[in-house]
């Protein structure tokens, strides 16, 4: 355990407890959540994808941690999917849950996907389909200079990342180098779909407290304007006072897509 304050980077691995985290923000998808942030970000994932216009081969998640939901809207838009995530226990978590004896099936997050989209199939063809995209589950580690740890990716036509780039850098200017080294990635002409919070210090995994970056919309929509994106599309949902499991000021769902 290090120095006092929230916990941040490689006590990812010794600290995050996969199961409490989805107990905590991912078992109730209703307004008794932080605030209905999670069906919110569900249902806009779900908006941007079913439009159409966000599509092609190859989609790259960034830090889908013990929980695949950033990519589940996007499954029948893309044919291969690339998860990546700092934490070794976090990836064997989630590959267990996809492909190996985990409990974990993500049923109620399935489910709800699968009605905003096609109530008349079986939440597990969903499940199924991503199962069948997913090409690995690999690391990442923002803070480096070689991102992926040597992994050789071509260009992606999608990029999705939540809740991931505000919980890696120690502060506003590193979030922007972050950015440059995350749009590297994506094609001219390609997608991101990010969601991220907004003036937030902490969240709660279990009994441990985690380090969010306090950062506002303003100098998000600024580092990826610089980075030759264009916003389509930003909403927000504010959090709940009330909630004690962290203290974030709103939710977003950003679409962009890189022009330069
Ligand atoms: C709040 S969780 C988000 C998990 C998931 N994407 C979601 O939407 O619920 C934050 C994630 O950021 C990852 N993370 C922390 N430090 C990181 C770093 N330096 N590079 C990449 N990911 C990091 C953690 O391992 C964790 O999976």
């Amino acid at each position: 355990m290090a120095e006092s304050g929230p916990l941040r980077y490689e006590q990812y691995h010794t600290h995050f407890d996969p199961d409490a985290y989805i107990k905590t923000y991912y078992s109730v998808l209703d307004g008794s959540v932080i605030g209905g942030a999670i069906p919110f970000i569900l249902e806009r994932q779900q908006d941007i994808f079913k439009a159409g216009d966000v599509k092609g081969k190859r989609l790259l998640d960034i830090g889908t941690g013990p929980i695949p939901q950033s990519v589940i809207s996007a499954v029948p838009f893309v044919q291969d999917i690339y998860l990546t995530e700092f934490s070794a226990s976090n990836r064997k978590y989630l590959h267990d849950a996809l492909f190996g004896s985990g409990k974990q099936d993500y049923s109620n997050i399935f489910k709800f996907v699968t009605d905003l989209s096609d109530k008349s199939q079986p939440w597990t063809k969903l499940s199924e389909e991503l199962k069948g995209k997913v090409r690995g589950i690999f690391p990442c580690d923002l803070l480096k200079d070689d991102i992926f740890a040597g992994s050789y990716f071509p260009l992606f036509d999608v990029i999705t990342t939540s809740f991931c780039m505000d919980a890696a850098p120690p502060d506003v200017d590193t979030y922007g180098k972050l950015v440059k080294k995350v749009s590297k990635y994506i094609k001219l002409g390609g997608h991101l779909v990010y969601v991220g919070v907004l003036d937030e210090s902490f969240y709660f995994v279990g009994e441990e407290k985690f380090y969010a970056l306090n950062i506002s919309a303003d100098e998000v929509k600024a580092f990826w304007k610089d980075c030759g994106f264009s916003i389509q599309s930003w909403d927000e949902i504010k959090g709940s006072p009330e909630c004690e499991d962290t203290d974030f000021g709103s939710v977003f769902v950003m679409h962009c897509i890189k022009e330069s």
